[in-house]
């Protein structure tokens, strides 16, 4: 399979002087096209710093990110931004989402700029997103008059919104009940089901134990891997035991 992305020996330092620490220590990761993979790892262990490094969303000190055959070290600004607003969506715990447009307009603000598809168009798809993730008769609503799981929900249509190649997650279901986040994590396999890359950065093993590889992270680097097979409805358990049992082995 393609490799979407490829990270190579990067270096990313925070801090100035005797301050100055590496938060990726010459970190080598690929992403296959497709994929369900996620990020574990305590906290300050790098994984959001790795994130926003293999989505060009930060730059990096040393090392090499191939996103789709192309060198982020060597694109401009506006490349990157173009590349992330064509290829990527980002979901994050708390969506960024501004106070005065309805919920339908927060999902289609983005979309909008240099987007060969009509008006018309992208609010057709945000209405078929909406109706997907269960949140049509909100679309009126202000991002005051929604729950945390709704938003949520709507923070996903937004990222979906240019048919992404892969979908970058940071703790998405970090703010939500178990029982939102099941849903999320059903939509989330939905979509990857559908040939979208997930990448999804996470503290809570029901998370990482619905994905099919986990990258554990400590100090900046990537420690140990854990494949699992495709999430099957009756294997939660065996796969949840899995993570922790492979946690408990490498001490995080
Ligand atoms: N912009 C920044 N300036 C200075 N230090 C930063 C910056 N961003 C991150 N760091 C530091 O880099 C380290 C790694 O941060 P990062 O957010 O990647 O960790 P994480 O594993 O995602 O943590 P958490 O699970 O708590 O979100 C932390 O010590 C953090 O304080």
């Amino acid at each position: 399979m393609k490799k979407i992305i490829i990270g190579e020996h990067i270096v990313k330092s925070f801090g100035e002087g005797e301050e100055k620490r590496n938060v990726l220590d010459g970190v080598s990761v690929e992403i296959t096209e497709g994929e369900f993979a996620s990020v574990m790892g305590p906290s300050g262990s790098g994984k959001s710093t790795l994130m926003f490094a293999l989505s060009g969303t930060d730059g990096i000190d040393s090392g090499k990110v191939i996103f789709d055959s192309k060198d982020l070290s060597a694109a401009s600004e506006n490349e990157l931004s173009d590349l992330r607003r064509t290829t990527m969506g980002f979901v994050f715990q708390q969506p960024t989402m501004l106070k005065n447009l309805n919920i339908l307009d927060n999902i289609i603000l983005p979309s909008m700029r240099g987007n060969r598809k009509s008006p018309v168009e992208i609010t057709e798809k945000a209405r078929a997103l909406m109706k997907r993730v269960g949140i049509s008769e909100l679309e009126k609503r202000d991002i005051t008059q929604v729950s945390g799981g709704q938003l949520q929900r709507a923070g996903i249509c937004r990222a979906l919104m240019n048919s992404p190649r892969i979908i970058f997650g940071d703790e998405p279901t970090g703010a939500l009940n178990s029982k939102s986040a099941q849903e999320i994590m059903d939509l989330l396999a939905e979509i990857n089901a559908d040939g979208t890359a997930v990448m999804l950065v996470t503290h809570d093993v029901m998370v990482a134990a619905r994905t099919e590889r986990i990258m554990f992270m400590r100090d900046g680097k990537i420690v140990s891997e854990l494949r699992l097979p495709k999430f099957d409805a009756t294997d939660m358990d065996d796969r949840v035991e899995m993570v922790s049992a492979k946690m408990r082995e490498i001490g995080i």
